[in-house]
């Protein structure tokens, strides 16, 4: 499955004879610039059918066979062999108490985007009160939907921080993206990246051979050899992972005196959080002002709300996704969800959670789950939708340690704080790293932040501004908050 995933091809919407697009970069490319919905729909429609609805037989055996070696470990199946990786007894019920506490500001801004999409496209691709149309979103899973705000930021006139062609424009390399990431992860006086990293690693798509470009981290478990493997284009999307990436081989060094049972995150969630955490510190305005990818002065209230805007489609929009990848896979390796039911029940939790619909109707021909790369590479995915909620909890910790966030100091806002250069914030990051899972995770979280709980207060408190202004104006346009049923048949 991962390496159809990997080798999958596709025609092009506007030349069908040129049939050799792959995922990265060329499709990624297309959907993030594309706003024509029937190139789109092109897109979803053809990578669904090649890396989806091919990996189906292939699925349905995987199931039998992990299910198998979740047992001859002693677990009743796969799902509950996942979550016994977060030593907890009540980890799906966590999981949905999270959301509960975020659904309201994620329907606000569903509904917000419904509108601006409505206004862009038409109410005969965008209804009023519907699941929105899932191709229309800037990402093939709409996990994140950071190249659709170029025209639906809140405040238009205000000059748009477009990092992509700031980027470009200043003849970025991937070479850059990762020594610039390795500085900042130096400033807080934590570890340099070794120099085997800088030989070993694959930062860019090779020319002469296919690979798995899904970007990953490699520990070698020697101490010295640590690498990433990622196919990086110059762009906003890949300067994010690039730090996510480099968060793994930072946690790898912190905890590689352990022993090897203990070189591992807290949790899968706390080693998908370290590299976002310092990505929330350089996405900050202040910190693109002072690397020089954003010019001009400081913040207005308008600046702010399209900055919290930014950050929103990307943080806030990925929890529902993430939540439904694998609540879909729990019920498939517990029996709930049958083969013959993988496609009507994935497509209920997509449109139940997220509010989006597939751009055509769907049979149980297809299989849009395997479409999304750690399906078809058999990653657990509950690990992102924790990390997307405990790096507001770090972030909040390491932002009051550097100075940097002072609540109800509106010199000291959490939005605009950049941890940069500061050893006090490093140290106590480099404690919770060196402990890897030596200790429960409460106990990692505790030394960081004093709380000894995943909860969404962090997340809620940085976008608390946006959460105000999205009320507010979708009670002045009058926007139907929520969607009702799809009217696409997929069950
Ligand atoms: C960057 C990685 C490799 Se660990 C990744 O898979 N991520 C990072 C964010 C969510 C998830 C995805 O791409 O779906
Ligand atoms: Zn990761």
């Amino acid at each position: 499955m991962e390496s159809n995933y990997a080798t999958s091809k596709i025609c092009s919407f506007k030349n069908a004879t040129k049939c050799d697009l792959a995922l990265e970069p060329d499709i990624t490319e297309l959907f993030a610039k594309s706003q024509d919905p029937e190139e789109l729909r092109h897109l979803w429609v053809e990578w669904h059918r090649a890396a989806g609805a091919r990996a189906r037989d292939n699925f349905t055996q995987y199931v039998q066979l992990d299910n198998e070696a979740a047992k001859l470990n002693d677990f009743k199946d796969v799902a509950e062999w996942w979550q016994a990786e977060y030593e907890v007894a009540d980890f799906e019920a966590q999981l949905a108490r999270l959301w509960e506490d975020v659904k309201p500001l994620y329907q606000q801004l569903h509904a917000y985007v419904r509108r601006r999409l409505r206004d862009k496209y038409g109410d005969q691709v965008v209804s009023q009160k519907g699941p929105i149309p899932a191709h229309l979103l800037g990402n093939m899973w709409a996990q994140t939907w950071n190249n659709i705000e170029s025209f639906t930021r809140p405040y238009p006139d205000k000059k748009e921080v477009d990092i992509t062609q700031a980027m470009q424009e200043q003849n970025y390399t991937a070479l850059k993206m990762f020594q610039m990431s390795d500085e900042f992860f130096r400033s807080l006086n934590l570890t340099a990246m070794p120099e085997k990293f800088w030989k070993n690693s694959i930062i860019e798509k090779p020319t002469d051979r296919e690979i798995v470009c899904h970007a990953s981290a490699w520990d070698f478990y020697d101490g010295e050899d640590f690498r990433i493997k990622q196919c990086t284009t110059i762009d906003y999307e890949y300067f994010q992972t690039t730090h996510h990436e480099m968060g793994h081989i930072q946690y790898f060094l912190q905890y590689r005196h352990q022993p090897v049972i203990f070189r591992d995150g807290a949790n899968p969630g706390f080693h998908e959080a370290v590299g976002d955490t310092i990505a929330l510190s350089v996405s900050s305005p202040k910190h693109l002002r002072r690397v020089g990818l954003v010019s001009g002065d400081a913040e207005d209230e308008q600046t702010e709300i399209n900055q919290l805007y930014k950050m929103g489609i990307d943080k806030i929009v990925f929890l529902p996704f993430a939540y439904t990848l694998d609540l879909f896979r729990y019920g498939v390796f517990r029996g709930e969800t049958r083969p013959e039911d993988y496609n009507c029940h994935y497509w209920q939790l997509r449109e139940a959670l997220q509010g989006v619909e597939p751009p055509v109707n769907r049979t149980e021909e297809d299989f849009d789950a395997a479409a999304k790369y750690h399906v078809s590479a058999d990653v657990e995915y509950a690990r992102y939708y924790v990390s997307f909620i405990i790096q507001f909890q770090f972030h909040r910790a390491l932002c009051q340690l550097a100075g940097e966030y002072v609540p109800e100091d509106l010199t000291k806002k959490l939005v605009d704080c950049d941890i940069y250069q500061s050893v006090a914030a490093g140290n106590a990051l480099a404690n919770m790293l060196k402990m890897g899972s030596s200790r429960p995770w409460p106990d990692a979280m505790e030394a960081l932040t004093g709380q000894r709980a995943m909860r969404a207060d962090g997340l809620l408190e940085y976008f608390r501004p946006l959460h105000d202004w999205l009320r507010a104006e979708n009670q002045r346009t009058g926007e139907h908050i929520g969607w009702e049923p799809s009217k696409i048949q997929y069950c």
